[in-house]
C-alpha cells in the first residue's frame, strides 16, 4: 500500500493555506440587503397582534383543579382576556403558615414547593471587523450572541416526592458573539425532573404575598390568613387556547426586554451620532420589524396554562416552561451598499423570571377518607403491600402512603392511598386541614372509613362528606363505605344505621374488622368493583 507523506510540497501548501484561510460565513451585501428589504414587507399578517399560543404550548394539558374566575373584559375592548381571581389560587397556604406545627413530623415527604425559575438572557451581538496584513479595516465579521438557556419540565417514574426540587433554578445566559463570525455558545438549559402526578402552576412571588398579607392583617386584625387570600383578587392578562374565544386558558407573561427599535450597541461613535444619520434611521426602521417579530414569537411562547401544567404521565419529551432570550445580531448583518462600516450590533433579549408552585397529587385508584383513628392505616396494611404506621393515638398518619392491592395472578391490581385523618372544620384549616385531599382528588373512587366504635358513626360519615365538599362532589366519584371495628360493642346496630343511609344513596357498604382481618377479601372485591376492575 502507498504511504502518503505529509512532507510532499502539495500537502504542505494545503496545510499552510488552510491555516491562514478563515471560513467565510458572513452574509454578503446582497444577502443583507435582501433580508432588510424583506423586513420592510413584513405586514400585519406576519406580525399578527392577536394574542395566540405557540404550537407546543397548545399541547400543554391543563390541570384538573379549576377555580372560579371573573372575566373583566375581552377583546375587542381589551387586547387580552382580563380576569380576576382570588389570590389563594396563586399561592400555597401551607407555605405561608408562619408556624406549621406538623412540619417536622412530616419528615421528607414534600408535596408542595414554590420555585423561582429564570431562563437565560441572549448574548450580545459582536462589533468586529476582519483584519489582515493588506487592509487596515476589513468587512464586518462580528458574530451573533448565543440564545439564553431554557427551563424544561419532565415527569419521571423514579421520583415519588418533591423533596429534591430546589427553590431556585437559573438557566445559563447565552454568550456574546465574537470576531471572525463566531456566534456565542447558547446558555445551558435546565431540566427539572418531577414525579408523575405533579401539577405546575404559575404563582405569585411569596415575598410579595407575605408583605401584602401583613398589611391586610394590620388593617383588619379580625381577618385570618385564609380570609385575606380568599377575599382579595389578583388581576391577570390571559389568552384563549381557542383562537378568538373568550374563555381564558393561558396566562400571558411579559418579558422585561428592550422595545422594538431599541437595544443597539455602539462602538466608536455614540447613539446620538447614529440617530442623526438618515442611513441609520432607515436601517433601524427595518430592524424594528425584526424586533417586532421576535417580540411576537416571545408572546406566543411566554404563556402558562391558567390551571397548571398537569404532568400526569411519564413523558420522553420535556415541556418548555420558560424560554431563554434570543441572542443579538452581530454587525456582519448590517453591511450594505450604503453602510460599509457598521459599528453597531444588537443586544440579546432578556429571559424570564417567574415563580411556580409545584404540587404533587398522587395518582392512586382509590383514596381512603376517614376521621383520625378510624383504622385507615390498618386497612391499607391488611389489603396491600404497604406498611403504614398504625397507632391508637390520632394523626399517626402525617403523610400519604400508597399501597398496591393485587387481585391475584392474571387478575390485575389497583392502588389505594391512605391520607391523614380529616376532622370537623378541616375545610377551615382545623387539624391538618384539607391539604392532603389533593392526593385523592384524582382518584377514581373514594372509600369512606367510619369507626363503629364511636357513638354516632353515621354523623361522622355526614361530617366527612360535608368537609370534603358536600354530597354533590362526593357523588361525582365512585363511593364505597367501609364500617371498621365491627368487632366492638353495639357495632351491628350502628352498622345498620349507616347501611340504610347508604342504600338510599345507592352507595355500596361493608362491615369489617381490620384488626382481626375479618371480611378483608370481600372488601378487596368491593374495592375492585368500585373502580370497575373485576
Ligand atoms: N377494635 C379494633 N381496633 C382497630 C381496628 N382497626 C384498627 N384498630 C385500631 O385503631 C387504632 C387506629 O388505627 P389506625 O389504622 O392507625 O387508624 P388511622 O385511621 O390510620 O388513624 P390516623 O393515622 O390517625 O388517621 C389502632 O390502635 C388500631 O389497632 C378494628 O377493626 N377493630
Amino acid at each position: 500500500m502507498r504511504k502518503i507523506s505529509l512532507n510532499t510540497p502539495l500537502l504542505k501548501s494545503i496545510v499552510r493555506h488552510n491555516s491562514y484561510k478563515i471560513v467565510d460565513n458572513a452574509p454578503k451585501i446582497s444577502d443583507n440587503e435582501g433580508w432588510l428589504e424583506s423586513l420592510k414587507w413584513k405586514n400585519a399578517m406576519d406580525l399578527d397582534e392577536t394574542p395566540q399560543l405557540s404550537e407546543s404550548a397548545n399541547e400543554y394539558v391543563s390541570g384538573t383543579g379549576q377555580f372560579p374566575i371573573t372575566v373583566v373584559s375581552t377583546p375587542p375592548e381589551s387586547h387580552y382576556i382580563d380576569i380576576k381571581a382570588p389570590i389563594i389560587n396563586f399561592t400555597s397556604m401551607k407555605y405561608l403558615q408562619e408556624f406549621n406545627k406538623h412540619k417536622h413530623a412530616q419528615g421528607n415527604f414534600i408535596d408542595v414547593r414554590i420555585v423561582k425559575c429564570r431562563s437565560g438572557k441572549g448574548g450580545d451581538g459582536s462589533i468586529s471587523f476582519f483584519r489582515d496584513a493588506g487592509r487596515s479595516i476589513g468587512p464586518p465579521d462580528g458574530g451573533d450572541g448565543g440564545d439564553g438557556g431554557s427551563i424544561f419540565l419532565q415527569a419521571v417514574e423514579s421520583l415519588d416526592s418533591l423533596a429534591k426540587i430546589k427553590t431556585t433554578y437559573v438557566a445559563g445566559d447565552g454568550e456574546d458573539g465574537a470576531a471572525a463570525q463566531l456566534d456565542g455558545p447558547t446558555g445551558n438549559d435546565i431540566l427539572i425532573k418531577v414525579p408523575k402526578g405533579t401539577i405546575v402552576h404559575w404563582c405569585m412571588d411569596p415575598r410579595n404575598v407575605r408583605s401584602y398579607i401583613q398589611k391586610e392583617l394590620q388593617k383588619e386584625p379580625t381577618s385570618t390568613l385564609r380570609s385575606v387570600l380568599e377575599n382579595n383578587m389578583l388581576s391577570l392578562k390571559c389568552i384563549s387556547k381557542y383562537r378568538y374565544d373568550t374563555e381564558p386558558t393561558h396566562i400571558q407573561l411579559f418579558r422585561d426586554s428592550y422595545e422594538s427599535g431599541a437595544g443597539w450597541l455602539f462602538k466608536g461613535k455614540s447613539e446620538e451620532y447614529h440617530l442623526d444619520k438618515d442611513w441609520f434611521v432607515d436601517l433601524n426602521k427595518k430592524v424594528t420589524m425584526y424586533d417586532d417579530s421576535l417580540r411576537s414569537m416571545e408572546l406566543k411562547s411566554d404563556t402558562i396554562p391558567l390551571y397548571g401544567i398537569d404532568l400526569d404521565h411519564v413523558s420522553n419529551t420535556p415541556i418548555c416552561l420558560l424560554k431563554g432570550g434570543k441572542g443579538g445580531l452581530g454587525n456582519m448583518h448590517f453591511l450594505t451598499n450604503i453602510i460599509r462600516n457598521p459599528r453597531f450590533s444588537k443586544m440579546g433579549r432578556n429571559g424570564l423570571e417567574q415563580y411556580f408552585m409545584f404540587e404533587l397529587k398522587s395518582i392512586a385508584d382509590l383514596g381512603l377518607i376517614g376521621f383520625p383513628n378510624a383504622g385507615k392505616s390498618t386497612i391499607l396494611g391488611k389489603i396491600s403491600n404497604a406498611k403504614p404506621r398504625v397507632g391508637h393515638w390520632e394523626f399517626t398518619t402525617l403523610s400519604p402512603s400508597i399501597g398496591t392491592v393485587s387481585l391475584g395472578i392474571d387478575s390485575g391490581s389497583f392502588t389505594v392511598a391512605d391520607i391523614p385523618g380529616i376532622i370537623e372544620n378541616a375545610s377551615q384549616d382545623k387539624g391538618l386541614g384539607l391539604e392532603f385531599l389533593r392526593h385523592i382528588e384524582r382518584s377514581r373512587g373514594w372509600v369512606f372509613v367510619v369507626n363503629l366504635e364511636t357513638d354516632q358513626p353515621l354523623r361522622d360519615l355526614q361530617i366527612l362528606i360535608k368537609e370534603v365538599g358536600g354530597l354533590e362532589k362526593v357523588a361525582s366519584k365512585n363511593v364505597l363505605i367501609v364500617c371498621n371495628k365491627a368487632d366492638t360493642e353495639h357495632s351491628k346496630d350502628k352498622y345498620m344505621t349507616v347501611a340504610s343511609f347508604c342504600n338510599e344513596l345507592g352507595w355500596d357498604h361493608i362491615p369489617i374488622s381490620a384488626l382481626r382481618g375479618e371480611n378483608i377479601q370481600p372488601l378487596i372485591e368491593k374495592m375492585a368493583k368500585c373502580i370497575n376492575i373485576q
